[in-house]
C-alpha cells in the first residue's frame, strides 16, 4: 500500500465528486488509518483553497469520515484542462505516486488528453477515466490509442465502480471455493442467467448525461457487461490485474447478442408520471432537458450468449431501468432441472435457482425438499445467508487501487472496446426503429409483456 498519495481530481466542482469520489475517500482513510493523501482540486471555476477544503470536508462529514480531514492536505488550482498551458502549470513539479482523476464529462477527457500529448507528464502518474469510455468502439479505440502515447496500460484505469462493489467480488469466494458450486458452473448445468439492476431512482436531474445515453449505455454497455464477466469467467490463476483482467475480457470477447438477432432479443421502454417511493415524477420527456425527439430509453434488456465451450447455450439476459416500483437487483441463476425422479415422487422438480443480491450482500438458494404434510409431494424452499458487507463502499475500493496503483479493478482497454462491440447490433437496431419504444408508469415493473426480470 502506498501510504502517501497526490490525487488530483479534474472536475472538483462536480456531482460525481461531491456525491461520490470524496465521501469515498473519506471513508477509504477512516479504514486504512495509515494513509494521508494530498488532494487537489481542479476545474473552471475561480474556486479559493478554502472553498475546496469545506467541500472535502462537507463531503467527509456525509461519510461519518470527518475526522479523515487531518490526514488531507488540500490544494485547488483553477484550470481548463484542455488546455495545455494550464496543464503544464497544474503539473509541474508533481511526483508519482501521483494520480489525476478525470471527473468529467467525457469529452473533456478525451480532450484533455490530447492536450496532455503535447507536454512531459510526470513518471509513473496514473489517469483515472469515468465511463462512459468512448461513445463507441472506434471512439474508444482511438481514445486507447492517446492514452497507449502517453502512459503504459498499466497506469490507465477505466473506472467501473461496480467491479469494486462487494457484492460482485463476493461472486468469486462463492463460486471458487464451493467444490458443491464450481463444478456446476457451465451450460451442462445453468438454464439461464438474469442479471438485474433496477432502481427506483429517476433522471435526478442528468439530462445533460443521461438523454444522450440511456439506460442501455448508462448501465448494461459498463457495469452489467462487468457483471457478467465476473460471473462467466474462466478460474484465473491468481487475482492480480494480469489474470483477473485476462479472464474477465476473454469473456467479454466470447460474448454477443443472443442468436445474433437484437430485433428479437432486445427491449426498451421509457417511463411516464407516476411516483414511486412517494416521489412524483413527470413523464421522462417531460423532465426539464430532454429532448423527446431522441427516443431516450429509461429501461432497457438484451439476451446475451458467451460462446465458448463452457456457456454456449446458455441465455443471459441483462436489464436495468429507473423509476422501477419494486426495484431489482440481482443475478438470478436457474440450474436445469434433475433428468428424472423415481416414481412416487410428486410435484414439479423445478431447477434450483441461485440469487446474489447485487444490491445487499444476500445469497439465496431455492430448491426442491419433501413436503411438510406428505414427504412425497416435492415442496420448495429458500436458503438464505448474508454475506459480508464488505469494509469499503465501492468508489472507496476502486479510489483504494487507483491510489496503490493496482489496475486489477480497473477495465482493460480492449476490454472498453469490446464492450461497445457487444452492444452496437442492438443500438442500431434501436436506431433503426426496429424495435418498439414501449412505455411503463413510474413505479410499475416495467412494461408487463416483458420477460420477467429474474
Ligand atoms: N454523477 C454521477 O453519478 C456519475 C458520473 N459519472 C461520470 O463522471 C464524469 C463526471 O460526471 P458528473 O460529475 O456527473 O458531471 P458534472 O457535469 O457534474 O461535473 C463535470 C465537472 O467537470 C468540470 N469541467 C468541465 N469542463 C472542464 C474543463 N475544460 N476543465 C476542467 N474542468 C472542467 C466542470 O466544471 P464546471 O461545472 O465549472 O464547468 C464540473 O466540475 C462523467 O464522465 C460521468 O459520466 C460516472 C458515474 C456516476
Ligand atoms: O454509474 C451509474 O450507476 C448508478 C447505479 O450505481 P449505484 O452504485 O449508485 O447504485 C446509476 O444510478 C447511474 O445512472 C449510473 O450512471
Amino acid at each position: 500500500m502506498a501510504e502517501h498519495t497526490t490525487l488530483m481530481i479534474f472536475g472538483a466542482s462536480g456531482d460525481l465528486t461531491s456525491r461520490l469520489l470524496l465521501p469515498a475517500l473519506g471513508q477509504l482513510l477512516i479504514t486504512e488509518p495509515k494513509r494521508t493523501v494530498h488532494l487537489i482540486g481542479a476545474g473552471m471555476d475561480e474556486w479559493a483553497d478554502d472553498k475546496w477544503r469545506d467541500v472535502v470536508q462537507t463531503a467527509f462529514a456525509s461519510a461519518d469520515a470527518e475526522d479523515a480531514m487531518s490526514r488531507v492536505e488540500t490544494e485547488y488550482h483553477r484550470a481548463d484542462i484542455t488546455a495545455a498551458d494550464d496543464l503544464k502549470t497544474l503539473l509541474a513539479g508533481r511526483e508519482a505516486p501521483l494520480a489525476l482523476y478525470f471527473a468529467v464529462p467525457p469529452s473533456v477527457a478525451a480532450a484533455a488528453c490530447d492536450a496532455m500529448a503535447t507536454i512531459d507528464l510526470p513518471k509513473g502518474v496514473v489517469l483515472a477515466l469515468e465511463k462512459p469510455f468512448g461513445v463507441d468502439e472506434g471512439s474508444a479505440r482511438a481514445l486507447n490509442e492517446r492514452l497507449a502515447l502517453l502512459v503504459p496500460e498499466s497506469q490507465v484505469f477505466r473506472i467501473d465502480h461496480f467491479l469494486g462493489r462487494s457484492t460482485t467480488l463476493n461472486l468469486l469466494g462463492v463460486r471458487f471455493a464451493n467444490r458443491v458450486l464450481e463444478p456446476l458452473w457451465s451450460a451442462t448445468d445453468i438454464e439461464s442467467v438474469t442479471i438485474t439492476y433496477d432502481e427506483s431512482l429517476g433522471l435526478e436531474g442528468r439530462a445533460g448525461y443521461y438523454d444522450h445515453a440511456g439506460a442501455f449505455v448508462d448501465m448494461i454497455q459498463s457495469h452489467l457487461l462487468q457483471v457478467l464477466a465476473v460471473f462467466a469467467m474462466e478460474e484465473p490463476a491468481t487475482l492480480d490485474e494480469v489474470d483477473f483482467r485476462a479472464a474477465t475480457t476473454a469473456v467479454l470477447r466470447a460474448t454477443s447478442v443472443w442468436d445474433d438477432d437484437p430485433v428479437s432479443n432486445s427491449h426498451r421502454a421509457r417511463y411516464t408520471a407516476g411516483s414511486v417511493e412517494g416521489r412524483e415524477f413527470p413523464s421522462y420527456v417531460d423532465e426539464p432537458d430532454v429532448d423527446p425527439a431522441r427516443n431516450t430509453e429509461t429501461l432497457g434488456a438484451a439476451t446475451f450468449e458467451v460462446r465458448n465451450a463452457r456457456w454456449a447455450g446458455v441465455p443471459i439476459m441483462l436489464r436495468s431501468g429507473k423509476a422501477i416500483g419494486n426495484p431489482s437487483r440481482e443475478i438470478v441463476v436457474r440450474f436445469r432441472p434433475v433428468r428424472h425422479v423415481p416414481r412416487g415422487l410428486h410435484g414439479d422438480a423445478e431447477g434450483a435457482v441461485l440469487r446474489f443480491s447485487l444490491g445487499t450482500a444476500e445469497i439465496s438458494l431455492e430448491l426442491n425438499v419433501n413436503g411438510e404434510a406428505d414427504p412425497f409431494e416435492l415442496e420448495r424452499t429458500t436458503m438464505s445467508a448474508e454475506l459480508g458487507p464488505g469494509a469499503l463502499r465501492a468508489y472507496a475500493e476502486v479510489l483504494s487501487c487507483i491510489l496503490d496503483a493496482d489496475p486489477v479493478l480497473a477495465v482493460r482497454g480492449d476490454a472498453a472496446e469490446e464492450c461497445w462491440r457487444i452492444v452496437q447490433p442492438v443500438l442500431d437496431a434501436w436506431k433503426a426503429g426496429k424495435v418498439p419504444l414501449e412505455e411503463y408508469v413510474v413505479g410499475s415493473d416495467g412494461p408487463e409483456d416483458w420477460p420477467a426480470a429474474g
